[in-house]
């Protein structure tokens, strides 16, 4: 074991168990995870060579392998619990997603939520059992967030009972469905809904693509992968056109909205409920944000605490790089964030739950809430999160940019949440369309609920303009923090509220209103979500009883509140007093920086780094990556062809 990485555990002032059994929820669910995580990593068919030493064929062909290995395991073991077959396979697919990865996370979530009974009882034992493997086509080549105009139909032939589903043009070719290019044999398919005569707008189907015998492209279907990404390697993510190609009536998703068989609409509670599984995996990301972030700063914090580097004082031996406060203050923040997103993406995952059982109750009365807070922390969260990670690349040196880092892998596999289920600026006004709406409710002196609440609060305490209101903080005191970010979100609500309202005094119409007025909309959309994420950290420090694990805790809390203070000083004020603070916190933080990561509990194998080990022994395990690099496999490569130049 790395003497430095020793001493810094040495020196740690609170119990990385107890902090690792608050994050799972208790000693127990510690213990249960890491007895399945331990089925992975003591498993030889999983212990296989690094993605990076492979071509993409090899990757997407390794990814369903062990997609299909994965499945029979976990039967053979009898996990059926979600959170344990989540935990086994977030272990086995280490910092990678998986090539049935759409079956999983968005085709299975949409029979659950949008089948009738009937439909439920043919389909999801043909999707449980990988019969039916299927992906959720939504995005085309001309469209993927405005989604009204998605132009792929599907019309009724009530003389068959039949949709026929059609990709018109070049550009309502179905395009990105991850699974779609190789795997997948049926797809939820959102289309346009035509029947007799009119359009009732999209709607879902189930469309048969593959034969389940074959595999081989049904009649009208032309499939494939659309190429190289970024990242992704694993995952096909394919083209889908369709042509004329007829399913039974019973194929479209009719929980809400049905088709009757002479081709009346009975229409749903919601048009916006076809819009749920995008709900749900927002949702979702925000806790793979906190991921993200957790495993980078893991890897980057554990590497500054073995990595000696340069000169802090004449004449002493180089000091470890997490010495330095430039280093600390690059790290720590995230560090904070880290722990920060954890807690509201428990809080995120409750409240989907939560809501959407009181929408199959029939109460649909806080999907508005739902939607615009799930849309607004996964922009917030994944756009921390992914610039974190570069943070944390960077901060590790030339080794960071290696693939054995881990952190290269981390980023391009988390920076499409920026962009897929919601574009993050996207989603950011849809947050502030829901805001503005909150803000005037108030202002007419309409009760609010929820994260909202804090717009009654404002317009009682002082009825003039909220922005006219100095914010004076406390800035050791994280409830007074709170306070300031809560009047921080209140000021900028009610200034992007103004500028529309100014904008259409300018007789403007409200479209050119909003979008003149979308730089507000989108920093009043951020401050929310930054008061809800501050919010709820500081809520959850109040649940902690262990006195060492608190403190910590908040002093974290405190350094990731006024973090953001100065990442946005323009809110705010006092801005030197903050940054003295925040050094005396950097300092504060220091000895429990690698306990605090040793705290997520990332085995090695998940976090897939040399840098991140947990024994530190960087550098020899980094020669040993390198000598398995194809390119060495043989000695003279480049000299044959630096021969065959020189003869020319
Ligand atoms: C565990 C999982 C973790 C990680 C994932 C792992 C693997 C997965 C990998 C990749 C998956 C990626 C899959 C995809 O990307 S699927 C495609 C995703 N596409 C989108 O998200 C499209 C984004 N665009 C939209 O959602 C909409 O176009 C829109 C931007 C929201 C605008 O819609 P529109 O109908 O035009 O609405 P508006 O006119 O703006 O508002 C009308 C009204 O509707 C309300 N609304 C809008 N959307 C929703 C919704 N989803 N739920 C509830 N309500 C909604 C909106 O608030 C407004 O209400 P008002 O009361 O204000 O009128
Ligand atoms: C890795 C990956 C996996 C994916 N998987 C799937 C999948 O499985 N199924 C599926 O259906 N789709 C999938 N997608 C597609 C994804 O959902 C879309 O890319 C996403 O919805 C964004 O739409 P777009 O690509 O059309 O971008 P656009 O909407 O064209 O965005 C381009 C720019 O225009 C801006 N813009 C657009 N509209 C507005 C507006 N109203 N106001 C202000 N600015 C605006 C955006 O902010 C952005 O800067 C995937 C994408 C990726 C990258």
């Amino acid at each position: 074991m790395n003497p430095d990485i020793c001493r810094e555990r040495e020196n740690a002032t609170f119990n990385t168990e107890t902090l690792t059994n608050m994050l799972d929820g208790s000693a127990e669910k510690t213990r249960r995870r890491r007895e399945i995580e331990s089925l992975v990593i003591n498993d030889p068919d999983f212990q296989h060579d690094d993605p990076n030493f492979m071509s993409r064929s090899e990757r997407y062909d390794a990814a369903v392998k062990k997609s299909s290995q994965m499945i029979m395991k976990l039967r053979d073991y009898g996990i059926s619990d979600p959170e344990e077959i989540y935990f086994y396979k977030r272990t086995a697919r280490r910092t990678f997603h998986e090539a049935f990865g759409l079956h999983y996370t968005m085709f299975l979530p949409t029979l659950y939520s949008q089948c009738t009974p009937e439909q439920q009882k043919k389909w999801l034992p043909l999707a449980e059992n990988f019969k039916a493997l299927g992906t959720y086509a939504q995005t085309e080549l001309g469209h993927g967030t405005h989604i009204r105009k998605l132009e792929t139909t599907a019309t009724y032939d009530p003389s068959t009972q039949e949709f026929v589903l059609n990709c018109p043009t070049v550009s309502s070719i179905k395009w990105w469905p991850g699974g779609l290019g190789k795997t997948s044999n049926h797809a939820i398919v959102l289309a346009q809904l035509y029947t007799l005569g009119k359009c009732h707008g999209l709607h879902a189907f189930i469309v048969p693509i593959r034969c389940m015998k074959t595999h081989q492209p049904l009649p009208g279907v032309t499939v494939g992968d659309i190429g190289p990404k970024f990242g992704f390697e694993e995952v096909d993510n394919g083209y889908l056109k369709l042509e004329n190609v007829r399913i039974p009536r019973e194929n479209m998703l009719m929980k809400y909205a049905q088709v009757e068989p002479d081709g009346s609409y009975l229409k749903p509670p919601s048009d916006k409920l076809t819009y749920g599984t995008m709900v749900f995996i927002r949702a979702m990301i925000v806790g793979e944000s906190a991921r993200a972030l957790s495993k980078s700063c893991t890897i980057a914090i554990r590497y500054s605490a073995v990595r000696h580097q340069s000169e802090l004082r004449p004449g002493e031996p180089e000091p470890q790089i997490l010495d330095y406060q430039a280093q600390q203050y690059k790290l720590f923040p995230l560090l904070a964030a880290a722990y920060a997103f954890t807690f509201v993406g428990q809080y995120m995952s409750d409240t989907y739950h939560r809501i959407t059982g009181h929408i199959n109750q029939g109460d649909f009365s806080q999907l508005p809430e739902l939607h615009a807070l799930a849309a607004g922390l996964k922009a917030f969260t994944t756009w921390t999160a992914n610039a974190g990670i570069e943070v944390c690349r960077m901060a590790c040196g030339g080794h960071g940019y290696l693939c054995c880092s881990g952190l290269p892998d981390i980023y391009v596999t988390f920076t499409p949440t920026c962009t897929y289920e919601g574009e993050n600026t996207v989603m950011m006004l849809q947050t502030a369309r829901f805001l503005v709406k909150c803000y005037r409710q108030a202002r007419e002196g309409q009760q609010l609920s929820g994260t909202v609440s804090y717009l009654n609060e404002q317009q009682r305490l002082q009825p003039q303009p909220v922005s006219s209101r100095p914010t004076v903080v406390n800035i050791n005191d994280l409830a007074s923090l709170v306070e300031a970010y809560k009047l921080r979100a209140a000021k900028l609500v009610e200034v992007a509220a103004k500028s529309l309202q100014g904008e259409l005094q300018r007789s403007i119409s409200q479209e050119d209103a909003w979008n003149n007025s979308s730089i507000e909309l989108v920093r009043a959309s951020d401050a929310h979500c930054h008061y809800v994420v501050v919010e709820l950290f500081a809520a959850k420090l109040s649940e902690i009883s262990d006195t060492a694990v608190h403190s910590v805790l908040n002093t974290l809390a405190l350094l990731y509140a006024l973090h953001g203070i100065t990442l946005n000083s323009g809110d705010f004020l006092q801005l030197s007093q903050i940054t003295q603070r925040i050094k005396a916190l950097l300092v504060e933080i220091r000895p429990n920086a690698v306990a605090l990561v040793d705290s997520f509990d990332y085995n090695d194998e998940m976090l897939n780094s040399v840098l991140g080990r947990y024994d530190g022994n960087v550098y020899e395990s980094m020669f040993e990556w390198a000598k398995r690099s194809p390119l060495n496999r043989t000695e003279v490569r480049s000299f044959i062809i630096f021969n065959i130049i020189q003869k020319k």
